[in-house]
């Protein structure tokens, strides 16, 4: 049975989902050390935004196949490491996006009645009516940095609420901004213009301390920020200085660029004083937990299945019923992509992919990808897989060449035809799929008609009177056993392949024996 390793709390449905298929620790608060040491046990992850997923653990973690995040952000994962080791990692997009913007709202809110700084005084015994007089968001001007799903949802609630709207993302349409009420302005425009500034962003390079002692110099002085996306994306010490400086109104926020926050950041100092702080607070609703928790069980649980995941972040994601379509065609890729490399032999530097027929009407990346994996699958074995191929492909500096040809209507549903160039020149192989079984169609343009089998031999050679007879006698002397034969040739009498389906592998020193026949250039055997 499959282990899998959950590191931080999830809601138990999640736990119950998992136990349907495999042994599930629950293990939370583990050390980094602590966590490289257990986790070349687990086959898979499963973690929210605590568990930072290093390349050492990732290294250590042998057996994995599957990083789930319940939750959105993944940058406690190392995905590029994930990717080269050929772990998926899926996350959950929307499970708690509006979670996440109501926090959001809530800490606009606070910050603008100063609630929590008044609840805290009336525990102390205080009646203060005049220190906390606040000011109303209507008619106030509030600034979405990132229009994607949790600002949209925050711009949507406070539009309702009767702001005025200004988004900047440069990844998104200004008909998309309208829509949801929103005038798409520059970065500067909205940082001169909002009365309160709310980031939705991912922490990226280009994100990292975007808000800064420069930025904060363009804002107005009552401008209150309000961070429930990521720590980093705003400089904490520049902003620190700006409320003490009373430069800004205030600000909430819900993450930090270290977390948990240190018990003595001297941002704890200033809650009361224009600072509104939670601990991450955003996603933890009973509703969020509960979403992605199950989401992100669900495809842990279909991926050491076998299954596809839907939300892949490191392999593209493909809908189940497309998936399901296609699936013949990728073990077909992939059978391909393994018997040319076998046939071409030595190293490769270019692999093109042909889709032809109705095949070329289809999403092709996964074929690609699928076939890249068979083609390497010689050298790399079990390493190689759907997340790792095409990385693994570019470090070997092989070229990748896609193409369609909807003109050849050879098979129903259509064929794919592989050619690779490498040190022993250029070969192809050529394959469809017929009923639900696969067939190599042909094999360096000699057309075949063959199923794939475990062992196969093939020859080149004369097509002339006696040679079958005499490799069938020679197959026999070294006690081989073959379970089918056929001949492709263009022309009678001229060149032609032999493909040989046989039971057992070949023993040593029968290809030397076998290219002494006399008509037969080269043979080689192929497992697949
Ligand atoms: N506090 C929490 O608990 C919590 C909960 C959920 C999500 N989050 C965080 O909230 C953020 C947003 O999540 P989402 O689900 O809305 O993501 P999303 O992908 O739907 O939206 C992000 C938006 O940011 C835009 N963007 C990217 N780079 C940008 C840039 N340089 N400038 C401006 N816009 C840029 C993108 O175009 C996209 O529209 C993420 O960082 C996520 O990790 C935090
Ligand atoms: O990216 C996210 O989903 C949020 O930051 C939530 O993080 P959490 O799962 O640790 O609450």
């Amino acid at each position: 049975m499959p282990k899998v390793l959950v590191s931080d709390t999830i809601d138990q449905v999640g736990v119950d989902i998992l136990s349907q298929v495999a042994q599930v620790d629950v293990n939370t608060g583990l050390s980094p050390e602590e966590l490289i040491a257990a986790i070349p046990a687990y086959d898979a992850l499963m973690i929210r935004s605590s568990t930072k997923v290093t390349q050492a653990v990732i290294e250590a973690g042998q057996q994995l196949k599957i990083i789930g995040r319940a939750g959105v952000g993944v940058d406690n994962v190392d995905v590029a490491a994930a990717t080269r080791q050929g772990i998926i990692v899926v996350n959950s997009p929307q499970g708690n996006t509006i979670a996440a913007a109501e926090h959001a709202l809530a800490m606009m809110l606070s910050l603008s009645r100063h609630v929590p700084a008044a609840a805290a005084s009336m525990q102390t015994g205080s009646w203060d009516r005049n220190k906390y007089v606040g000011t109303e968001v209507y008619k106030k001007t509030l600034g979405v940095v990132g229009l994607g799903k949790i600002g949209s949802h925050v711009a949507t609630a406070a539009r309702a609420m009767g702001m005025k709207l200004l988004a900047y993302d440069p990844f998104i349409s200004a008909e998309r901004a309208e829509q949801l009420g929103c005038r798409l302005v520059e970065m500067d425009i909205l940082f001169q213009e909002a009365d309160y500034i709310t980031l939705h962003i991912p922490k990226t390079p280009e994100t990292q301390n975007l808000i800064n002692a420069t930025t904060l110099a363009k804002m107005k002085p009552t401008v209150r920020i309000i961070n429930c996306a990521r720590g980093g994306i705003i400089d904490e010490v520049a902003l620190a200085e700006a409320i003490k400086a009373g430069q800004i109104g205030g600000a909430a926020l819900d993450v930090f660029s270290s977390e948990p926050l240190e018990a003595d950041s001297p941002l704890r100092a200033l809650v009361g004083k224009g600072l509104v702080l939670t601990p991450h607070l955003g996603a933890s609703t009973e509703e969020a937990q509960v979403n992605v928790a199950v989401d992100v069980a669900e495809q842990i649980r279909d991926v050491l299945l076998g299954l596809p995941a839907r939300s892949a972040v490191n392999i593209p994601g493909l809908h189940p019923d497309v998936m399901e379509q296609l699936r013949p065609y990728l073990q077909l890729a992939e059978m391909l992509g393994n018997l040319l490399s076998q046939v071409t032999g030595g190293r490769i530097d270019q692999l093109t992919v042909r889709l032809q027929g109705e095949l070329a009407t289809r999403e092709s990346q996964p074929i690609v990808v699928a076939a890249l994996k068979g083609l390497l699958s010689q050298a790399l074995r079990e390493r190689v897989n759907y997340v790792n191929a095409a990385i693994e492909a570019k470090e070997r500096g092989i070229r990748v060449i896609e193409t369609r040809d909807e003109g050849i209507q050879d098979y129903t549903g259509g064929s794919l035809h592989l050619t690779a160039h490498g040190d022993h020149g250029e070969h192809s192989v050529v394959g469809a799929v017929v009923g639900q079984e696969l067939r190599i169609t042909s094999i360096d343009g000699f057309p075949v008609n063959v199923p794939p089998t475990h062992y196969m031999l093939f020859t080149r050679h004369r097509d002339m009177p006696g040679i079958i007879g005499k490799l069938g006698s020679q197959l026999g002397s070294f006690n081989v056993n073959i379970a089918s034969m056929q001949v492709g040739r263009r022309i009678v009498r001229g060149d032609a392949v032999m493909v040989l389906s046989i039971d057992d592998p070949l023993p040593d020193g029968i290809l030397s024996e076998i290219t002494k026949i006399p008509g037969i250039e080269s043979a080689y055997m192929v497992a697949l």
